[in-house]
This record gives C-alpha cells, sequence and structure tokens, in this order.
C-alpha cells in the first residue's frame, strides 16, 4: 500500500502546477530563492520515487541462519518500535518532515508529526496530498504546537521513539527527558578543508558560495569554517568568494532573513571573533539595507571572517569560533603543510560531526584527512561540498550513538527500526532422548 502511495505522490510532484504550489508554500514561510526551495521539492519527489512499488517491502527484508539440529532456525528482523514522534525545524519545511515521516511510516510505525509552526503549513498541504493518494487517515497524527507543549505531549505520550532534527540544546533536552529513546540530527559546525593542489578556482568558489550563503546559511550543513592551505590563500579564491557574495540579493532571496539570529546578534559574535589577535573582515559584515524584515529577524549581508589557526585553537577562542551561526558567516583560515596536524586537532575537538568536504584530488590528503576524522557526511575531492542532503546518499552525524540519518534504505532502517531475532525451534527432539545431568 506505501509503494502504490509513494507512487501516486511522486507522481503528482512531478506536475509542474504541484511542484510549483509548494515550492512557492515552502517560499512564503522560509526564506529561501526559488531554486532552493524547488531543490526540496525535487528531492522529496525523487525519495517517493525511490519506495515506489515493493521497495517498501524490500526495506524490511529479514534473513535466517540455520540453527543447530534440525527445526532450529535463526531470523533476522527488522522490527518496528510502534507509537514514534518526529520533531523537526524551520528550515526544510518539507524535505526532512516528508521523508522522516515516509521512513517512519515504512517500517511500520505510528507517528505523530510536529513542524516547527512557523512553517507547518507546508506539511500539512503534503499529508493532504498523501490523504489523496491514498494513506488512511488514522495512520499518521500531526500537531502544531510551540516546543514548550510538545515537550510535555511526548513526557505524557511516551513514544517508543523520537526522531528530533534542530538545534543541540533541545537535542540535549529531550535526550534526558526521553531516557534515551532519541536518534537526532542536530547542529552542525561545517568545516571544508582546502588541500594543497590548487586547481579550478572558479568551481571552488562557487561551491564555498552555495555551501556558505544558500538559503542566508541556514543549512545544518552551511560551511562554517574554511581551512585554506596556503597555496589557496595565496591565490585569488577569496576575491572571487567576495565577487560572488555581492551578487547575492535579497530580491531574488539569495540572501534574506535569518529567522534564529538578530542582525544585532551575529555583529556582535562577529565582533567579538575580531577582538581575536590577527583576525580580519574578508568581506561582509554589514548589515543589509533598504528593506523591511522585522528587527525580531536577522538581515546579513553575506559575511567571512578570517582567523589565525593558532588562535582558533586556543582554549579562551575556540568555543567562540566554533559556535553554530545559523546565518551567512563563516570562518576563514589558512595553514601550512606542517599545521596539519593543527588542523585535524581543531576538527577532532568539534562536538557535531555532520557534514565536511575536504577538497583535494591529493590521494594521499584525502586518505589522511579522512581516516583522521569523522563526520557522518563526508565529500572527498575535488568537487567535494558541504551542503546538498539529496536522497541519493545518506545525510547524517557520525561519532554519537544517538545519531540519525536520513534519505537512504540504511536511513531508514536504522532509524525507524530495531532488530529483532526470532529463533525457531520446533523439533522433532532426537529419537530416544533421555534427561541428561544437570549442569
Ligand atoms: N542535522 C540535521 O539534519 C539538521 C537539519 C536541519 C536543521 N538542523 C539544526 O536545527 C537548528 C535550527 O532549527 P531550529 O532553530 O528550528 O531548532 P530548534 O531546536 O529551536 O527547533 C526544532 C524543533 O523542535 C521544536 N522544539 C523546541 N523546543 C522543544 C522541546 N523542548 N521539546 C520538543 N520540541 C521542541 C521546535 O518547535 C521545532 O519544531 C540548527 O542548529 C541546525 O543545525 C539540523
Amino acid at each position: 500500500m506505501l509503494g502504490d502511495i509513494s507512487n501516486k505522490a511522486a507522481h503528482m510532484l512531478s506536475l509542474p502546477k504541484v511542484s510549483d504550489f509548494f515550492t512557492r508554500l515552502i517560499q512564503r514561510v522560509a526564506p529561501k530563492s526559488y531554486q532552493q526551495a524547488l531543490g526540496e521539492v525535487y528531492v522529496t519527489q525523487k525519495f517517493l520515487e525511490n519506495f515506489s512499488g515493493d521497495q517498501v517491502r524490500f526495506l524490511a527484508r529479514s534473513f535466517a541462519v540455520p540453527g543447530n539440529h534440525l527445526g532450529q532456525q535463526s531470523h533476522g528482523y527488522r522490527w518496528p518500535y510502534g507509537p514514534v514522534a518526529i520533531v523537526t525545524p524551520f528550515n526544510f519545511p518539507l524535505e526532512i518532515p516528508a521523508l522522516q515521516l515516509m521512513g517512519a511510516l515504512y517500517m511500520g510505525n505510528k507517528p505523530i508529526l510536529k513542524v516547527d509552526s512557523k512553517v507547518s503549513i507546508v506539511m500539512e498541504q503534503m499529508i493532504r496530498l498523501l490523504h489523496h493518494c491514498g494513506l488512511p487517515m488514522e495512520d499518521l497524527d500531526f500537531i502544531n504546537s510551540d516546543g514548550k507543549t510538545m515537550n510535555k505531549l511526548l513526557l505524557e505520550a511516551n513514544p517508543r521513539m523520537t526522531l528530533f532534527t534542530g538545534s543541540s540544546r533541545v537535542a540535549d533536552k529531550l535526550a534526558v527527558d526521553l531516557k534515551g529513546r532519541i536518534k537526532l540530527e542536530d547542529a552542525g559546525f561545517d568545516w571544508k578543508i582546502l588541500g594543497p593542489d590548487v586547481q579550478e578556482v572558479d568551481y571552488v568558489a562557487w561551491v564555498c558560495d552555495q555551501d556558505a550563503y544558500a538559503c542566508s546559511g541556514q543549512k545544518c550543513s552551511a560551511q562554517s569554517i574554511v581551512f585554506m592551505h596556503e597555496n589557496w590563500f595565496k591565490s585569488s579564491l577569496i576575491s572571487r568568494m567576495k565577487d560572488l557574495a555581492a551578487k547575492r540579493k535579497l530580491e531574488d532571496l539569495t540572501i534574506g532573513p535569518v529567522l534564529t539570529f538578530t542582525t544585532e546578534a551575529m555583529l556582535e559574535h562577529m565582533n567579538k571573533l575580531l577582538q581575536i589577535p590577527g583576525s580580519e573582515l574578508l568581506f561582509g559584515g554589514k548589515a543589509l539595507e533598504n528593506h523591511s524584515i522585522p528587527p525580531i529577524y536577522g538581515a546579513l549581508k553575506p559575511t567571512a571572517i578570517y582567523v589565525p589557526l593558532e588562535e582558533i585553537l586556543k582554549d579562551g577562542n575556540y568555543e567562540l569560533v566554533t559556535r553554530e551561526i545559523f546565518g551567512p558567516f563563516q570562518v576563514v583560515t589558512d595553514y601550512k603543510d606542517n599545521q596539519l596536524p593543527r588542523v585535524l586537532e581543531a576538527l577532532e575537538r568539534m562536538h557535531a560531526h555532520l557534514t565536511a568536504a575536504v577538497v583535494s584530488n591529493d590521494s594521499l590528503f584525502l586518505q589522511e584527512v579522512i581516516g583522521k576524522s569523522v563526520n557522518g557526511t563526508t565529500y572527498a575531492g575535488l568537487r567535494a561540498r558541504t551542503t546538498g542532503a539529496p536522497q541519493n546518499h545518506w545525510f547524517g552525524p557520525a561519532g554519537d550513538p544517538r545519531g540519525a540519518g536520513i534519505g537512504t534504505p540504511e536511513a531508514i532502517k536504522l532509524v525507524w527500526s530495531c532488530h529483532r531475532e526470532i529463533i525457531y525451534d520446533i523439533g522433532p527432539l532426537p529419537s530416544h532422548w533421555e534427561i541428561p545431568p544437570a549442569t
């Protein structure tokens, strides 16, 4: 049934009229460009295509292992949790809740879904579409509430598993409140390392710009810090990044409102960074002008701050420099060949290991960095990026037993089912069996 529903829903989302409707609806509540909003609709459509037909059934594929004697065999199953909850943030109003919701259903659970109330109209419409495609009304619950109310609901309803996507602050609170029955997709302070081999400067500058500033930096996978090998630092990369950032404009929302930081808070953070010896403003650092964005939101030009590597690593500075600013803001630093261990030390000390990019085609360099880091979604190679969570690869943190994933069969199985083993042992007993001595 869910394969059929996914098939129909994917087809509907492929109709230009429907995909345009959802794209515009996303834009009404989450400040991003048409292209970025369309990306969410596209990923959701492809995901539904992937789980059409019998693919839902195959997700729950079991296995059998022969036992010790005739009639004995163990069967390993992916088993549902039953009543589960999904809590999702404002920045991806369609993609995150739709993919997690379908994953929960595919594995046989009954989910209650709560999307950030600023943007929940998008999922409300998507659920209507799923009902239209045949999803029974009673298969999921949908609630609109603030975080506090949801917290209370979770404590009272006691779901067997909760998938939380959002800030680390709330994630850590819920992990305690729910006694660990939770999986998390939380904050990202995502890094990019540019290796010694400088090539395709225009392309790498463009990827840096998209990674740091698309959706005004409000992606959990946004590039928060770039470590540039001195060869890149001496190239024209930064000036090209500056040129690209300057092309972003409010009219088409290639830069726009920041929902969880005020302009003042971002400028204050910037000024604190600028007090670190040797740091400097590379570009941006000013409020957007000529707009009507209410002051409870942020409006900042795409900003990059240089901070020297040795300063980043100092105890007094490290936490400040690696704080996730959910806006168009990044830190840039440089390193020499002999400082690579110091760069790796900086990565190791980060608490959220979500996405990462190692931009190099030098295999030995890639191996060194990948072997000594842990981020769950790591792109490696000249075209590496930090953002981009298509349905065709795993997206999620690593190095944390609570870490969840989204998108792929592995993610769905890990998050939405547990392992159960049934050992069939039906006999017969060997003929002439006698009670042996006690052991
Ligand atoms: N790892 C990922 O896949 C991923 C994806 C998107 C966003 N994020 C992270 O999300 C953050 C931005 O989103 P946000 O500001 O909406 O996050 P948030 O933590 O403030 O809110 C996330 C959701 O939790 C709800 N909530 C808040 N307090 C709650 C509580 N006590 N109990 C239950 N629910 C509660 C909110 O209403 C919202 O629906 C960033 O840190 C970003 O990195 C992570």
